[in-house]
């Protein structure tokens, strides 16, 4: 479903994605774990299209970035990110920013078909969130204003939903609970390819994991092949133990620190 084959990018002298090779396939859901800088979020806007490589090729859902319709492409991606949340219009209703997502707007400018409302809705009641359909999105939590993206993500039923960092600034309960939620989609049968800092964020659900140090991938592959207490300490640069309870992979700094 995915495939970047010798991606480099360079910019202003700095080498930011340097010969990274990918294959992430129909019934796999992937982490991307790396520390800041590392290139996670450049490796992301490239799969949805944003950002186009020095050179090497990206195959996304069966089309070549540079010889495809990228429109009709992007259709087929939901991306969950800050930047999206910043490009929305906070005075909107909730129900109107899910709406959106069917078009891949950011806003509506004309009325609004009742089909499309009605799915919004129910997308809106199926994240737990009728309550607040009505109101303005300014008023939510941002616990919340994930939940309404996941659910504006889910408006074009997209074929892969790209997200990252989505749990960055949630409470330990929001964060649990949106995980349950990503735990839900792998029902709806959408590859979610997964950008965090957090190993715990790897829930059953997720099956691979690629660790990028320096715009390198470093290991890529099944999640209990490549976190290893020394590959993830190297992906780190910091030396960490590894532990793995109720299925989710947990790391702490090791009791030593960091020698180096
Ligand atoms: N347009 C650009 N010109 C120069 N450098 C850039 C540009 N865009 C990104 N970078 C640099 O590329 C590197 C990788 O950025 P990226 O946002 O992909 O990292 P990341 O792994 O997502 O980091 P974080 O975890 O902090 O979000 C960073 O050092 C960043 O400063």
């Amino acid at each position: 479903m995915i495939h970047l084959n010798q991606i480099f990018l360079r910019r202003e002298e700095r080498q930011l994605l340097n010969g990274v090779t990918l294959d992430m396939k129909k019934g796999e859901h992937w982490v991307i774990l790396g520390r800041n800088g590392s290139g996670k979020t450049t490796l992301l806007e490239m799969m949805n299209g944003h950002l186009f490589p020095s050179s090497g090729t990206i195959d996304v859902l069966g089309h070549r970035y540079g010889e495809t319709d990228l429109r009709e492409v992007r259709k087929q991606i939901g991306y969950i990110s800050q930047s999206v949340i910043e490009k929305l219009t906070l005075r909107d209703p909730v129900w109107e920013v899910v709406a959106t997502g069917e078009y891949a707007f950011l806003r509506f400018y004309q009325e609004i078909d009742d089909k499309v409302r009605l799915k919004a809705l129910q997308l809106l009641s199926e994240a737990g969130l009728s309550h607040v359909a009505y109101q303005p999105l300014s008023t939510l939590s941002q616990g919340e204003r994930k939940k309404v993206l996941l659910a504006r993500a889910l408006m074009s039923e997209p074929k892969l939903i790209v997200m990252d960092e989505p749990c960055a600034g949630l409470d330990f309960h929001e964060r649990e609970k949106l995980l349950i939620d990503l735990g839900r989609l792998a029902d709806r049968d959408i590859m979610i390819v997964y950008v965090t800092h957090h190993t715990e964020e790897i829930i059953p659900l997720f099956t691979h994991v690629a660790l990028i140090h320096d715009g390198q991938i470093t290991a890529a592959g099944p999640k209990e092949e490549v976190l290893t207490t020394e590959r993830l300490s190297q992906t780190y640069d910091w030396p960490v133990e590894l532990e793995w309870a109720n299925e989710r992979p947990w790391i702490r700094a090791s009791a030593g620190g960091n020698k180096s």
